[in-house]
């Protein structure tokens, strides 16, 4: 990295490149802008719009709410173990895909069949036992190869389950030109071969339903991929009762969520047969947004969501099915999913992908319940007595009264996690928190004074160590506090 000196700023505006619905403030490079030009080769670079056209359209999406949950289709075993160093085995896979039936999940995309033979055995598991409840759908993926849907359709031979097939290609026009070497119309002559192959394999078998998806839909052009979506739809004579899904994947990521959402309302209002279509999304997680992607594709219209667990997947993963399923949860609406142990699905997760979830993570990480400074530890502690006593005055369990306390966004007993890590005490702490933990461990209350006087101890010995300082630590201190 190198560090330029040369202080560059715009005479007119005080965010150079950003256009802002204020326009330029007029005044010259004020002190509070003085950024220096990076070293950053950008400029081998283009913005999406540079790179496909998006669709303009009266969009509605931004005025619509999320009121309740989508399909939920996790693809953990498919999407999520193609990204792993050591895809999972029998017992992995087992074990995961149990964990998803536990949770509630009924549409499962267990593997790709004709890519190894442990993807195809795990099918026929599930095709020769039962392990999974009759109301779980199973998915299995394809490309738009006949020895390879062969195989895929032979691996779900027997299933009684409602089964779908699962068939991609890319189509974006870098992918067309570099992977696959075919103009536009001959890619709709394979992917239109595919699914015929498809039809003749497996249209007879009245559990079967398929699913077509444009592999890096966000870089295909509108006209294109509408046209490919639709003749798809006709070929596989799309019904309400035999619905088709039409899944548009963020393969990789490329532009802010409102672009995502504007290219998946256009696909909502443009599709024919719409009421025949099951609209899907299948984010990723490159720039960082897949989960606000997804929120906005269903506010424009998705109606399924793939992603894996904790956002495992390719590069920087697919969406994170359990943000999105909480997210709706701190908002008062069903995810119909059950995260009441958290931590179980946490460790079945690790287990199986052999991957940690970061101790930041959404709603699951180790620390995402705790604070640490004390400002906010004073404000919990307060909201906890608040809550209390709320409970008490209504005659409302605690578990079931609205939810208040600043800085937790939900209950951390929803997730079956206790209070015990909530407050912890460091240099960054105060007295509020320090009496808290005293009383919520060991039952000592102390009256405000005592606080003030003994918080001022604790920060002495905690800027002295520069650690965490414990409960048991805490009250040895107290204790020869007392004494001294
Ligand atoms: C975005 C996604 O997640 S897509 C899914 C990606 N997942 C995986 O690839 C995991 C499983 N894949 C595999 O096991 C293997 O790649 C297989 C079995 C599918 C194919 O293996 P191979 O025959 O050895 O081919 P290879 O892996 O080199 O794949 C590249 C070939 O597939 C073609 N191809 C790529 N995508 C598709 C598709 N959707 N439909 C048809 N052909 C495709 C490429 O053009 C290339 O063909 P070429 O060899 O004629 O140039
Ligand atoms: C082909 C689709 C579903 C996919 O996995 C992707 O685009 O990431």
């Amino acid at each position: 990295m190198t560090t330029s000196s040369t202080t560059t700023t715009s005479s007119t505006t005080p965010f150079p490149g950003i256009d802002t619905p204020a326009g330029p403030i007029p005044h010259g490079a004020p002190a509070w802008n003085r950024q220096r030009r990076s070293q950053m080769p950008s400029h081998r670079y283009r913005d999406a719009h540079t790179r496909v056209e998006v669709p303009e359209i009266p969009r509605q999406w931004p005025s619509r709410r999320l009121t309740g949950a989508p399909l939920w289709v996790p693809v953990d075993l498919r999407d999520g173990n193609q990204a792993l160093a050591e895809p999972m085995g029998p017992e992995r896979k087992r074990r995961f895909f149990e964990l998803m039936v536990a949770m509630g999940y009924t549409e499962i995309e267990v593997g790709y069949p004709s890519a190894s033979q442990t993807d195809f055995d795990f099918v026929r598991l599930l095709a020769e036992t039962d392990l999974a409840p009759s109301d779980v759908t199973i998915v299995v993926f394809t490309p738009a190869r006949r020895d390879l849907i062969e195989r895929t359709v032979a691996a779900i031979q027997g299933i009684t389950n409602p089964v779908v097939i699962h068939l991609y290609t890319a189509t974006a026009p870098v992918w067309r030109e570099v992977v696959l070497g075919k103009d536009r119309a001959a890619l709709t002559e394979l992917i239109l071969s595919a699914g015929r192959d498809l039809l003749e394999l497996a249209g007879h078998l009245p559990n079967v339903r398929f699913q077509f998806s444009p592999e890096v839909f966000t870089l295909t052009e509108p006209d294109y991929v509408l046209e490919l979506c639709d003749a798809i739809t006709e070929l596989w004579r799309a019904t309400p009762e035999r619905p088709v899904i039409l899944n548009l994947p963020a393969t990789v990521e490329i532009a802010t969520p409102n672009v995502y959402a504007d290219q998946i309302e256009y696909m909502h209002t443009h599709l024919a047969r719409r009421d025949s279509v099951i609209l899907s999304v299948h984010p990723h997680n490159d720039r960082g947004t897949g989960v606000a992607c997804a929120e906005l594709a269903v506010l424009a219209g998705a109606q399924r969501v793939e992603g894996c667990l904790f956002g495992n997947g390719e590069r920087t993963g697919n969406v994170d099915l359990v943000t999105l399923a909480l997210n709706l949860h701190a908002q008062g609406v069903d995810p119909m999913i059950d995260f009441s142990d958290i931590d179980e699905i946490r460790r079945t997760v690790e287990h199986c992908n052999r991957i940690e979830v970061h101790p930041r993570h959404p709603y699951a990480g180790d620390l995402v319940h705790t604070a640490f400074s004390g400002t906010h530890q004073d404000a919990i502690k307060k909201g906890f007595a608040e809550h209390r006593a709320r409970a008490a005055a209504e005659g409302v369990s605690e578990r079931d009264l609205e939810w208040r306390v600043p800085y937790l966004p939900i209950d951390p007993a929803d997730l079956g996690r206790s209070y015990d890590a909530v407050i912890r005490v460091n240099s960054q702490s105060g007295k509020g928190g320090i009496a808290y933990l005293l009383e919520a461990e060991f039952g000592i209350a102390l009256p405000r004074e005592a606080q003030i006087a003994f918080a001022r101890r604790v920060q002495a010995h905690t800027d002295a160590t520069g650690a965490e300082i414990t409960a048991a630590e805490l009250r040895e201190l107290f204790e020869s506090a007392q004494l001294g």
